[in-house]
């Protein structure tokens, strides 16, 4: 890749368009964003240019080697994609930030998500996972859906935000409701002021509810006399110092509790409903899974996850935003001020780097980690998920804790459709499931007890 900077030679190059009017296109794109491109790439090829609503006259990668080098390309040539959820989240989140502050903060980050301290929120998340269970209808189908959004909720106000009494049912009451809030608001536009009874004004007033939430947390994780062997992320971030020996503000901190919650949340609890919705249509895969949890292993249900997420990800899309002259990527010269957007869902479905990718197959990814080049659920880069490790964990433990437990029916039913309640894509019908304790089992799957 290289990155011109010398204004007179940007002359733009971009991949071809549609002659669809921009109005057309944006309707297609608000009605399936999904169906709009797939035509594209259909009439076009692998990289497209569309005119839609939010991002504009955007370029739309589907080619593998410059998706990596847009991931690999430094904040001197593009930021984040705009807009992000950062007008929502505050100014000091990880989606807001870019270039050296974007670095500190990830530096800070990073280390209370890596892979070896995940372990330590295990427990979290079994033990919500089977207290959520056990309200579950036995032998009653129901969507499995807003169960998981309950445990990926408690999972990370207990393992991140630390947590606990008083303040873990506040959070548990209202945070569903004020993230909805916010990502409704995320796609309008902010008013010069906060007139009375606008949706920025409620949103403000809950925002600082959240903010004094936050404040007690603080308060009580430093008043807790194990301060120092505390392992939650809150705690985590308190102790830790950026590179001249200062703290994280309460700004910072609140920011991207909020940041993690809204981005760790729905994806998860999603990911989850479709691991359901997969796995009831595919017995044998079940069957290998139930055999491998009560022998003890762990490898098929990894790969499990990995396919889920290649053929279902939840996030279809990310981006960033060019900010350099222009930026060439292969033949493309994209000027600054374009959205670049990179078409996940579209490269996980791309039959010349996964043969049958309309086929539910875990086995492509027994024994061998995915290419970080083809498996993109996480985005890449430096700004590549960081919670890529505690969502894996996440999502480990609920099944085997599910499988241990629990005899879940197989279904005939169709597949069920993409959904999109906004930013992320779940089952159309929740993921549907039937299940009943293991050992009373008396129907689907009941050879599995
Ligand atoms: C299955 C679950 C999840 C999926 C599919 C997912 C997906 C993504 C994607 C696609 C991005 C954008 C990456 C890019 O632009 O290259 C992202 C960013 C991010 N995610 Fe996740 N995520 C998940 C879970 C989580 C969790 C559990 C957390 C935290 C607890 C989290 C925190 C973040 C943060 C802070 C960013 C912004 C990173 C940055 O800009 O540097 N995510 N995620």
């Amino acid at each position: 890749m290289s990155t011109d900077t010398a204004p007179d030679v940007a002359v733009p190059h971009l991949p071809p368009s549609s002659r669809l009017p921009r109005s057309v296109q944006g309707a297609l794109f608000i009605a399936s964003r999904r169906r709009l491109f797939a035509l594209m790439r259909r009439r076009h090829g692998v990289d497209y240019t569309v005119n839609v609503p939010m991002f504009g006259n955007a370029v739309v990668l589907g080619d593998t080697d410059l998706i990596r080098q847009l991931f690999l390309s430094g904040s001197d040539a593009v930021h984040n994609i705009r807009p992000n959820l950062g007008r929502v989240l505050g100014r000091a989140s990880m989606f807001s930030l870019e270039g050296e502050e974007h670095r500190r903060q990830r530096k800070l980050l990073t280390p209370p998500f890596h892979g070896r301290r995940m372990r330590e929120y295990e427990s979290i998340i079994a033990e919500e996972t089977l207290a959520e269970a056990r309200t579950w209808p036995s032998g009653s189908e129901f969507e499995s859906l807003a169960p998981m959004m309950r445990i990926t909720l408690n999972a990370i106000l207990r393992a991140v935000f630390g947590a606990e009494g008083e303040e873990l049912e506040v959070l548990r009451r209202h945070m569903p409701e004020w993230i909805e809030q916010g990502s409704r608001i995320s796609v309008l536009p902010k008013p010069p002021f906060d007139f009375p009874g606008s949706p920025w004004r409620r949103f403000h007033t809950n925002r600082r509810r959240f903010d004094d939430l936050v404040d007690t947390l603080v308060a009580k994780a430093q008043a807790d006399p194990d301060f120092e062997n505390r392992s939650d992320i809150l705690s985590l971030m308190l102790r830790s110092r950026y590179d001249d020996g200062t703290a994280l503000s309460r700004k910072e901190i609140a920011d991207q509790l909020l940041t993690m919650l809204a981005a760790g949340h729905e994806t998860t609890a999603n990911t989850l409903a479709w691991a359901i919705e997969r796995l009831t249509r595919h017995p044998d895969v079940l069957r290998r899974l139930y055999d491998e949890v009560d022998a003890g292993g762990s490898e098929l249900r990894q790969a499990v996850i990995y396919e889920v997420q290649r053929s279902r990800p939840v996030i279809d899309l990310c981006g960033r935003t060019v900010t350099a002259e222009s930026l060439t990527l292969g033949e493309w010269t994209i000027p600054r001020g374009r959205v670049v957007l990179v078409s996940i869902a579209q490269v996980q479905a791309d039959e010349a780097l996964f043969p049958h990718a309309d086929r539910f197959d875990p086995d492509r990814f027994l024994g061998s980690k995915p290419s970080t080049i083809s498996w993109i659920p996480f985005g890449g880069g430096t700004r590549r998920c960081i919670g890529a490790a505690f969502a894996n964990m996440e999502m480990d433990v609920v099944l085997r804790e599910l499988l241990r437990h629990y005899a879940i029916e197989m279904t005939t039913a169709a597949d069920e459709a993409w959904h999109s309640r906004g930013v992320a894509f779940n089952p159309a019908k929740g993921g549907r499931v039937r299940l009943s304790p293991r050992g009373v089992a008396s129907t689907g799957v009941a050879d599995v007890g």
